[in-house]
C-alpha cells in the first residue's frame, strides 16, 4: 500500500545492503513514520515482543527473516534449532509465528549449513509474497460480500472492525481491511466504524491511520459503542482479523472481539472473520480451552500514550507522552486476546473463498487437510 504515493510492504530487505530487515516501528505510528533496521535475531525478537512489529501474518514473516539473520551468524544445526525456538516463543497466541518458523525449518533442515543463509532469505521472501497474494484474494472474496450489501443499500456499506487487521498487520493488503480497500476503490460508499481497541489502541492509531491514508471514510468509536450502533441499524457487517482459527472454526482475536460477536449475533448483523490459511491451527478444536491467551504487561492498561493536546486541540509539536489512567495501588490485568466460538461467526473469508466457521466448512475449502483434522 502507499504512503505519500510511495508503495511499501510492511517488511522488506534493505536494497542498499541486501541483508538487513526493515520494518515500520508500529509503536510510533501514526505520530511518526520510523523505519527500523533489524540486523540480528535478537533484534527481531525484541521488535515482536514489544510490538514494534505486530499482526499475526506479519510477525510470522518477520520471524522468518529473523531466522535468516540468525543463520548469518551461525548456520549450524544447533544454532538454527535454538534461534528458531527462541523466535517462535516471542508471542504465544498468533499461530502464524509458529507456522512460519516451522516452514523455515522444514526447508532448511535438508540444506547444508554453507547454503542455508541464501535458502533462508529465499524462503522468507516466498512467505512474504504468498502472504500478499493470499490477502489480495481475501480482499476479492470479501468484496463480493460487501458488494451484495451495497447493492441492497443504494451503494452504501457501514462496516465495524476491531483492532488492526490492515496492511500494516500483514505483508500487504491486510485481511479484514482488504475487502474494504477494494470496495472503496470500486466506488462503493464504504464507511468504517473503528473500535479504538484498548489497551494498545490499534484501532484508533493504526486502522484509522491506514484508512485515512487511503481516503476511506471512517469514524473512531469507544470500544463499548458497537452494540449501541448495531441496535440502531448503523452497522451492516462486522469484519475482523484473527490470530488463530481452530479446525472447528473458533476464532482468537484481539480482546473485545467476543463481545462484538455477541452484539452482532443479538442484532442479526453478519460477523465475518478474514484470514489467510496460515492462521488456521488444524491441531486443535476447542479454542476457548486450547488456545493460549497472551497475558501482557498490566502497564498497558494502566496508562495511555500519545501526543499532548493543548487548548483548541492543537498538537504541542508532536510530543509523545505516556499518561497514567489508573490510581496508584490499583491492580490492572491485561489478557490480550479472547476466543469467539464458531457459533457466533457468520463466515470465514479466506484466500480460497468464504466458508462456514466449522470443520466441514474449512475442509470444503481445504480438502487436503482431511488427514490432519481427523
Ligand atoms: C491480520 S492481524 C490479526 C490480528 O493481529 C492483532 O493482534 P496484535 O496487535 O496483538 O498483534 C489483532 O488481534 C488482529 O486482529
Amino acid at each position: 500500500m502507499k504512503i505519500d504515493n510511495v508503495a511499501y510492504r510492511s517488511v522488506w530487505v534493505d536494497p542498499q545492503d541486501g541483508w538487513t530487515v526493515r520494518i515500520f516501528d508500529q509503536t510510533r505510528l501514526p505520530w511518526s513514520i520510523d523505519v527500523l533496521r533489524l540486523s540480528t535475531a535478537d533484534e527481531v525478537a525484541h521488535a515482536i515482543r514489544t510490538m514494534q512489529v505486530r499482526g499475526a501474518p506479519l510477525i510470522g514473516a518477520v520471524a522468518a527473516y529473523g531466522l535468516a539473520l540468525a543463520l548469518r551468524e551461525d548456520a549450524s544445526d544447533t544454532a538454527m534449532e535454538r534461534e528458531a525456538a527462541m523466535l517462535a516463543e516471542t508471542r504465544p497466541t498468533a499461530i502464524n509465528l509458529r507456522w512460519a518458523i516451522g516452514r523455515m525449518l522444514a526447508r532448511l533442515r535438508g540444506v547444508a549449513p554453507h547454503s542455508r543463509v541464501q535458502a533462508a532469505y529465499d524462503e522468507a521472501a516466498a512467505i512474504c509474497d504468498e502472504d500478499v497474494a493470499q490477502n489480495e484474494a481475501i480482499g476479492r472474496n470479501g468484496l463480493s460480500l460487501l458488494s451484495e450489501i451495497a447493492a441492497r443499500r443504494g451503494n452504501r456499506v457501514d462496516v465495524l472492525t476491531h483492532c488492526n487487521a490492515g496492511w500494516i498487520a500483514t505483508v500487504d493488503w491486510g485481511t479484514a481491511l482488504a475487502p474494504i480497500y477494494m470496495a472503496h476503490d470500486q466506488g462503493i460508499d464504504v464507511h468504517v466504524w473503528v473500535d479504538e481497541t484498548r489497551p494498545r489502541n490499534q484501532g484508533a492509531l493504526l486502522t484509522a491511520w491506514e484508512l485515512g491514508r487511503h481516503g476511506v471514510p471512517h469514524t473512531v468509536i469507544a470500544d463499548n459503542a458497537g452494540g449501541h450502533l448495531m441496535q440502531h441499524g448503523k452497522v451492516d457487517a462486522v469484519i475482523v482479523g484473527t490470530d488463530r482459527v481452530t479446525r472447528q472454526g473458533d476464532v482468537a482475536n484481539k480482546i473485545g472481539t467476543y463481545l462484538k460477536a455477541l452484539a452482532a449475533h443479538d442484532n442479526g448483523v453478519p460477523f465475518w472473520v478474514a484470514l489467510p490459511s496460515t492462521t488456521i491451527d488444524w491441531t486443535i478444536g476447542d479454542g476457548v480451552r486450547e488456545i493460549e491467551i497472551e497475558e501482557r504487561n498490566a502497564d498497558e492498561v494502566g496508562a495511555i500514550t500519545g501526543p499532548l493536546v493543548g487548548p483548541g486541540d492543537v498538537d504541542r509539536e508532536g510530543e509523545v507522552r505516556t499518561i497514567r489512567l489508573v490510581p496508584p495501588g490499583s491492580r490492572a490485568a491485561n489478557p490480550a486476546f479472547d476466543v469467539t466460538p464458531a457459533r457466533l461467526v457468520s463466515g470465514l473469508i479466506t484466500e480460497r473463498g468464504v466458508c462456514a466457521a466449522s470443520e466441514a466448512g474449512l475442509l470444503s475449502l481445504f480438502p487436503e487437510r482431511r488427514q490432519t483434522a481427523a
